[in-house]
């Protein structure tokens, strides 16, 4: 159904004859009738004579003669007109038809995007020319385009026409230009570059650095099977190291999944990565929304409604890292309610009582059943006065039974299931069953359901399994000073009325000529 409307409007043909000629396109004039080669090839048709026309003495072929068909056709008919503004537009965007904001947005406020569409920034006039579609996410499409200033290739993502996407997408610009420009000028801790930053008919496109494959996409490559040690290791470091950042500046990522890491093209190894998608990030302190990070990937107390800081990207990391070992998500529930179940299963514990107290929607998947029940905790700590709802008490509750999925793994302990993967393998080298126990206590600190005890990226980082020094037992970290993020109170300082146009270099009334817009 692609834009046939759309090719009609602004649709004329690849080659256009001016008025009243009647032109034989190429295929027809070089195929059957008035046009055929004479069989001796001497040169009598249509073919011979072009053949003539560009000094070629013996017999064409088809392929040569559509090497360059557009001065074939002009020299074959004088009224011949090419224009390459005229030909069909390749429409990337689905749908293409148009909708909104004057027939350039489809259905669902997207910009319907064309190949060698052209992005200009006004102020600069600095033009990103679309090349091919990346990805359509949440907030809009990423689209492949050419760089007009530093001729290279930049993947641009184009938001859509809403303002809580627009609103959004500022808060987006204006946290990576903090973490690139203040945190990393030197671009040496893997969080990916914004280049710029324009409005296009209303859209906020942002341009940042062209980078490859996400890890999910790797990892689907490798037949979902999972990455050797050696990779997983390297893979953390980088992304803990753009953790550290984060969290210096008091920026909560909220979005970290395989999906949002990137492989980056570098000269220095072969497996370097970068972070993306900071178009969910909020500032520690200054959390507005509670229904964030993508399901597989989300934190306990996300889950259950209690305020969340940078300890919710250690969660999803703990996830991600689990993931690219085993090579299939730990938690793929096919709901909240499975997803915490899948939780306390193979983590072996619950999140505590005082979380569990103070969290909004604890009665959504909890019963207080009084100081003394030794559930699903008890095996690692005093008994708890909470048990998770069986699956009838929650459709009793909710009157929904809640979905579960299935289970791609045998429902163990993590332990077991990083000690045994791929689960039918009985010998392991010892360095290979050195590196797992070296993983799985890393992992611990990771997937630790109290957010106060969970590792920072800092203590993380100084694991065996991050550094290579020698394992000696269970990783105790260095405690940390409270510590004031810079990002945040920047961000307050500049804009104290709200919000973060002024840092993020956008005047509130270019704002408000969006959004009247829209
Ligand atoms: N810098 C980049 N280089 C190459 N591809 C990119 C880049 N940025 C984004 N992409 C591609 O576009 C996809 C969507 O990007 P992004 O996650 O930023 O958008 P989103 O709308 O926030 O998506 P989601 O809804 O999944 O969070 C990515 O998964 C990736 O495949």
């Amino acid at each position: 159904m692609e834009g046939s409307g759309r090719q009609g409007k602004g649709g004329a043909p690849t080659w256009a004859p001016s008025e009243g000629t009647v032109f034989r396109p190429f295929v027809a004039a070089a195929g059957a009738g008035a046009a055929e080669p004479s069989p001796s090839g001497s040169g009598s048709g249509v073919a011979a004579r072009i053949s003539k026309l560009h000094g070629v003495k013996r017999k064409p072929c088809v392929a040569r003669l559509t090497a360059d068909i557009i001065n074939t056709f002009e020299r074959c008919h004088p009224e011949f007109k090419y224009s390459e503004t005229l030909n069909p537009k390749r429409f990337l965007t689905h749908p293409s038809t148009p909708a909104h904001n004057d027939g350039v947005d489809n259905a669902n406020w997207d910009l319907i995007l064309y190949v060698n569409l052209e992005l200009v920034n006004k102020t600069s006039n600095r033009r990103f020319i679309v090349k091919e579609m990346l990805g359509q996410g949440t907030f809009g499409q990423v689209v492949k385009c050419w760089d007009t200033e530093t001729n290279k290739y930049v993947a641009v993502k184009v938001i859509k026409n809403q303002p809580a996407f627009y609103q959004q997408a500022i808060m987006e610009v204006s946290l990576l230009r903090t973490l690139n420009q203040k945190f990393d000028p030197d671009d040496k801790h893997n969080i990916v570059r914004m280049l710029d930053y324009l409005s296009f008919q209303n859209h906020l496109c942002i341009a940042f650095e062209m980078l490859g494959q996400n890890l999910y996409e790797l990892l689907k490559r490798n037949h979902l099977r999972g990455l050797k040690v050696q990779f997983v290791q390297a893979f953390s470091k980088q992304i803990l190291d753009a953790m550290i950042v984060m969290r210096d500046g008091g920026i909560i990522h909220c979005d970290l999944k395989p999906e949002n890491i990137l492989l980056a093209p570098t000269a220095k190894t072969a497996a370097a990565v970068k972070v993306i998608d900071f178009g969910s990030a909020c500032l520690e302190g200054k959390t507005v929304y509670s229904y964030i990070q993508s399901r597989y990937y989300r934190s306990p107390e996300v889950l259950l409604g209690y305020p969340y800081t940078t300890a919710i990207d250690m969660w999803s990391f703990g996830c991600i890292v689990a993931e690219l070992f085993i090579g299939l998500p730990l938690f793929p529930g096919a709901s909240e309610y499975d997803v915490l179940k899948r939780m306390l299963k193979i983590l072996g514990g619950q999140p505590p009582d005082d979380l569990l107290r103070e969290a909004k929607n604890t009665a959504k998947f909890f019963k207080h059943v009084g100081s003394s029940y030794l559930g699903i905790g008890a095996h690692d700590g005093p008994g708890t006065a909470y048990r998770m709802l069986s699956e009838d008490e929650v459709e009793g509750r909710e009157t929904k039974r809640p979905k579960l999925g299935k289970w791609y793994f045998p429902q163990q302990r993590l332990d077991q299931l990083i000690y045994t993967y791929p689960w039918d393998n009985t010998k392991l080298p010892e360095t290979e069953k050195a590196d797992r126990v070296l993983l799985v206590d890393f992992l611990r600190g990771l997937l630790e359901f109290d957010p106060n005890k969970r590792w920072s990226p800092f203590q993380a980082s100084g694991h065996p399994f991050i550094t290579g020094e020698p394992f000696t037992g269970p990783y105790e970290p260095v405690s940390e000073t409270p510590r004031i993020p810079v990002a945040h109170a920047a961000a307050v300082d500049h804009n104290p009325g709200g919000g973060h146009w002024l840092v993020a270099g956008l005047s509130p009334q270019w704002k408000c000529e969006q959004m009247s817009t829209s």
